[in-house]
């Protein structure tokens, strides 16, 4: 079976990466790019300012550039994959939803609406059922499916993990690497030799996104997971790979070793992209790191370390891969959810 699918926003730091991970995937073949008008008519190898480490695969540099508007997308696309700017996906996302186009999407706007299914394939797959009520409420032939924020990516599937354990309340501290901001987003004079302790709305996403990624859909309808989350998000010099420090308090008081067991025994999804193992714990206390392991299933595992009881629960330290795991990935592995579960 071969899945037609167009890359909205494919000229930027994200839609490289789809360009680079779709390259040999088994099922989804790339027939439409798109960006902002000032890239439309140029080729993709013109308008896109190459800087992911595999050479532009030559069919996609060959291809031209088209709007992001329905009437400039062919209509045999199986499947839309977004990495728009959000005020743009805002605007354009529900048009292509209501012309028919099922869209997988990065961008932040509507990952808190109700009917929005808001998914990571290893944690919360049965969300997709808010697609029912999303049709049914918005009349649109088409369908929206987001992946949240790369450090709420990061961080949920060790919670989900530790859920089993009664998850009451969490505090995080993020050191986020540069090509989260996009290509163009934080200067070398702003962030060589520094660190910035603000990323605009990035703690408000970390603490309600993980609520709804934990929370319950039942009758076509959402409730959010109880646990209170706190974060404080920092940009450092890293390039790629989000390396995070989280606190959980847990009703019950599991040692390390209950811990380890749990985040390794995470399930596994079923879908080509998706890693063996979701998440790898390194028994070594100075581990992750985002330059030795930021690559660990081809992008797509999630690490974890430092696991040390503390007076309310554990602290352990959690990394992902921003642009694969935290944005690419999670949008072709929610596109292949898609599939699976007959919605493209
Ligand atoms: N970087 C990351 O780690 C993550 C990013 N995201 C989200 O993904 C999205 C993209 O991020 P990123 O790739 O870093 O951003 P970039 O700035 O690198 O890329 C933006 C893309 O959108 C296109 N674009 C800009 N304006 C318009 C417009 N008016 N109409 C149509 N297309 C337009 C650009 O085209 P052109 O080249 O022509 O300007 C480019 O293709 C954002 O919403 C971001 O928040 C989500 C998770 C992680
Ligand atoms: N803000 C994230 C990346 C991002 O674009 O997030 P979002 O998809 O929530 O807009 C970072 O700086 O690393």
């Amino acid at each position: 079976m071969s899945v037609r699918v167009g890359l909205l926003g494919a000229t930027g730091a994200v839609g490289q990466r789809f360009v680079q991970l779709l390259e040999d995937h088994p099922t989804f073949e790339i027939a439409a790019v798109t960006a902002s008008p000032e890239s439309a008519g140029k080729s993709y190898r013109d308008a896109a300012k190459w800087r992911v480490d595999t050479p532009i695969p030559d069919h996609v540099a060959e291809m031209t550039v088209r709007e992001t508007t329905p009437e400039a997308l062919p209509d045999d696309l199986d499947l839309l994959f977004s990495s728009l700017p959000s005020g743009v996906g805002a605007a354009v996302e529900p048009e292509l939803c209501r012309a028919g186009y099922v869209v997988s999407s990065n961008s932040s706007n509507e990952r808190m609406a109700e009917d929005v299914p808001l998914t990571i394939p290893e944690v919360n797959p049965d969300h997709l059922d808010l697609l029912e009520t999303q049709r049914e409420e918005r009349g649109w032939d088409g369908a929206l499916v987001k992946n949240p924020n790369c450090s709420t990516i990061t961080m949920v599937p060790t919670l989900a993990a530790l859920d089993q354990f009664g998850l009451e309340r969490v505090h995080v501290a993020t050191l986020q690497a540069v090509s989260g901001a996009g290509y163009s987003g934080v200067t070398s004079m702003e962030i060589i030799d520094n660190v910035l302790p603000h990323i605009g709305g990035e703690e408000a996403k970390m603490e309600t996104e993980s609520r709804k990624l934990l929370g319950d859909v039942e009758n076509g309808e959402l409730s959010l997971h109880d646990v209170d989350v706190s974060a404080s998000c920092n940009r450092v010099p890293s390039l790629d790979g989000h390396l995070e420090n989280v606190f959980a308090e847990l009703d019950a008081n599991p040692d390390p070793e209950a811990v380890h067991e749990a985040l390794e025994s995470l399930d596994g999804a079923d879908l080509p992209s998706a890693p063996d193992q979701p998440i790898h714990v390194f028994a070594d206390p100075d581990r992750p790191q985002p330059r030795l392991d930021r690559m660990r299933g081809k992008g797509m595992q999630i690490s974890a370390g430092g696991l040390r009881e503390t007076a309310e629960g554990v602290q352990y330290n959690c990394l992902a891969h921003n642009t694969i795991r935290g944005a690419a990935g999670a949008s072709v592995l929610n596109g292949e959810l898609l599939v699976e579960e007959g919605w493209v």
